[in-house]
């Protein structure tokens, strides 16, 4: 029998998204696995975003297979399943932070009958995210870092078994990225949480358990951190990341096709415009 950890949370094949009129995810190929920790790098414009917003399903036009825990991305049943946490933090600045959490746990469990679980979800989250000293403040008084910990406190209410984060560190000093990280690891380790986790920092790619890198709207490769230094005889992912553009490059220099919107055209394809035709 399949274990529950060797099962893909996340399976996509053929992946496609327009975004207005632009191809920004071309024909994508990845898994996300159950339990562990996905990384998803690659620079800045690349569509990690896109990439995430397809998988919780907000986002338009989305073609090809993909599959979330189960059911077709933007299943209805999923959403009470997935944690999204946005670049924007998703908070009341007007509201302290018990406040922001008690609001969004109420939507989320509302009644009477469901005070005390809901006071305990609160509680729990917040020491999740290290803010129960600043439960009183306003949102709008806490910094950029500590705003983004609301968000994802309020994401962490539900439990939710798939949590996807679009750049959770960013802006955040050194200490508050290993503990968030830990904090992730230990949502992986003790509540068998998925995590996909985007980041341009090639330094956090050595935190994630397994690792998709893209580049331009594709994925260029997809394996553990170690799988990838060891395959590209690299010291660092980000070495094994800038060794495998530099192989993609010489391929698609090498085809010496005149690419249809930036795709390199297959090498087989016969009406392909040659790059040296006169
Ligand atoms: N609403 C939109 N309409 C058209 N194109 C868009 C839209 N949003 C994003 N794009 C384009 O899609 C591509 C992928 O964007 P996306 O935000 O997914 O990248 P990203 O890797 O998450 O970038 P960043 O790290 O800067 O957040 C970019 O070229 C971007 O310009």
């Amino acid at each position: 029998m399949m274990n529950k950890s060797d099962a893909a949370a996340v399976q996509a094949r053929g992946l496609t998204v327009v975004r207005g009129g632009r191809t920004v995810l071309r024909d994508l190929d990845f898994s996300v696995r159950t339990g562990r920790i996905t990384g998803l790098l690659g620079p800045s414009g690349c569509g990690k975003t896109t990439l995430m917003r397809s998988v919780v399903g907000t986002q338009a036009r989305v073609e090809g297979t993909l599959r979330v825990l189960g059911r077709p991305a933007g299943d209805s049943a999923l959403r009470s399943r997935i944690g999204y946490v946005t670049q924007a933090p998703s908070v009341y600045d007007d509201l302290t932070v018990r406040q922001n959490l008690d609001y969004f746990a109420a939507v989320l469990t509302p009644g009477r009958a469901a005070r005390e679980e809901r006071r305990e979800a609160v509680a729990r989250v917040l020491a999740d995210v290290a803010l129960t000293s600043h439960t009183d403040v306003l949102a709008g008084r806490l910094s950029g870092g500590q705003r983004s910990r609301v968000s994802l406190a309020v994401a962490l209410l539900g439990t939710p078994e798939l949590l996807v984060l679009d750049e959770p560190t960013v802006g955040l000093d050194p200490v508050l990225r290993r503990d968030l990280w830990d904090l992730f690891h230990r949502l992986a380790a003790e509540r068998g949480t998925t995590l996909l986790v985007s980041s341009h920092v090639m330094d956090e790619a050595e935190r994630c358990h397994h690792l998709i890198l893209m580049r331009e709207g594709v994925v260029l490769a997809e394996d553990t951190p170690e799988e990838l230094r060891r395959s590209t005889g690299s010291e660092t992912v980000e070495a094994a990341f800038l060794h495998l553009v530099d192989a993609a490059d010489a391929r698609g220099s090498a085809r010496a096709d005149t690419p249809r919107d930036g795709l390199p055209a297959p090498a087989d394809a016969p009406d392909a415009p040659r790059k040296d035709t006169r």
